[in-house]
């Protein structure tokens, strides 16, 4: 439904120049390959100024790419411009961090804006609109200005708007980020519904995890205008595969181990060290009594350091941190057993034993 092939854009910066005296230059991304299927929710994640905002801009042509093609629903619409790609715009609708709704503007007016330069009669648009106000939760509000609005309701009328020329894209921009948690988990709920009901593609770019984790099916990581990661979010969660992805889900998870002993943790192991390790587990391995089975079948104890057992989505995540003490051979045979039981398993490092 939505790709990206070869994908970058660099930006001039107007009345800069380099030592040479050419214009200063940003390449805010680099080479993007890019797909998501028709129907899915796909996140991409990423730190401030890594291109996010570029990124999805580049979806709609917001942004033009300097290189690249983008295709949407079939259609290139790096091929497009002027009365063609605005056509092909009306299938993707875009919601903002900050709503851009026009406050002199009734709710009911600012969801039929797009449909009234599209040029649709009045009696076309009422029937388009108040189907719309009731998904959203907003049909006794019709009448009123923005600026009698909550955030969150806010937000309800911009989704409404974006789906008023009926797309089969949606875009969201930083959508939650300036709503509250109770808001953003209701605004979250209302486009797993929207996706749900109606089909509807959506790609959205965010900076929290649990926006993630609450509602998409697949998740990228882009660093620096690079995509360094890609994986369905239970895989994600589960193990990340780069430094960056192991940053956001420590961050988010509050999951490291004791500042003492991350201090201590050395590289290599060594005849007297114990290895600390990250266990993540799903799926029958979270009802499984693991570690008494190690302590049982390797004849190693176990030191738990930190653990939680999260949601995601329809799986349950279970993580921990854990020290690992017996000989060497002994741990050994403990992390290819939990490795056997289908844990991931990352080695932290190794601390040297006390006993
Ligand atoms: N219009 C512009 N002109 C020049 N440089 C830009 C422009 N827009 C973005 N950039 C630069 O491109 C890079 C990527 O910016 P972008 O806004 O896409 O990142 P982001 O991940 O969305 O960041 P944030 O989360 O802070 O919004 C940054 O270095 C930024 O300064």
């Amino acid at each position: 439904m939505i790709r990206l092939h070869n994908v970058s854009k660099t930006y001039t910066l107007k009345g800069r120049r380099d030592d040479g005296g050419s214009p200063r230059t940003v390449q805010a991304l680099k080479h993007i390959d890019f797909h998501v299927p028709a129907g899915r929710i796909h996140g991409v994640i990423g730190l401030s100024g890594a291109g996010k905002s570029t990124l999805i801009r580049c979806v709609n042509l917001l942004e033009r790419p300097t290189t690249g093609i983008v295709t949407v629903n079939g259609q290139e619409l790096t091929a497009l411009s002027g009365p063609a790609l605005n056509a092909a715009r009306h299938g993707i609708g875009m919601i903002f961090q900050h709503f851009n709704l026009l406050t002199s503007r009734t709710v009911f007016a600012n969801v039929a804006l797009p449909l009234e330069l599209m040029g649709m009669r009045r009696g076309e648009i009422r029937e388009r609109v108040t189907p719309l106000l009731e998904l959203v939760g907003l049909d006794d509000k019709a009448s009123q200005y923005p600026a009698q609005l909550s955030g969150g309701q806010k937000q309800r009328v911009a989704i409404a708007r974006a789906l008023a020329s009926r797309p089969k894209v949606l875009l969201c921009d930083e959508a939650t980020s300036a709503l509250d948690p109770q808001t953003t988990a209701s605004i979250l709920a209302l486009l797993r519904d929207i996706n749900r009901k109606l089909g509807l593609t959506i790609l959205l770019i965010t900076h929290e995890m649990e926006v993630v984790k609450s509602i998409c099916h697949r998740v990228s990581l882009i660093s620096d205008g690079e995509l360094v990661e890609e994986a369905e979010v239970g895989d994600f969660f589960t193990a990340p595969q780069t430094r960056l992805g192991r940053d956001f889900l420590n961050d988010f998870l509050k999951l490291e181990p004791p500042r003492a002993l991350i201090d201590r943790l050395e590289e290599n192991p060594s005849r007297h060290s114990h290895p600390v390790v990250r266990l993540a587990f799903s799926g029958d391995a979270v009802s499984t009594p693991l570690i008494s089975r190690l302590a049982r079948e390797c004849g190693v104890d176990v030191s738990i350091l930190q653990a939680k057992v999260e949601s995601i989505q329809e799986r349950t995540l279970g993580l921990m941190i854990a020290e690992l003490m017996g000989s060497s051979d002994k741990t050994r045979e403990a992390l290819d057993y939990l490795e056997s039981h289908d844990l991931h398993v990352e080695v932290l490092g190794h601390v040297q034993r006390n006993d």
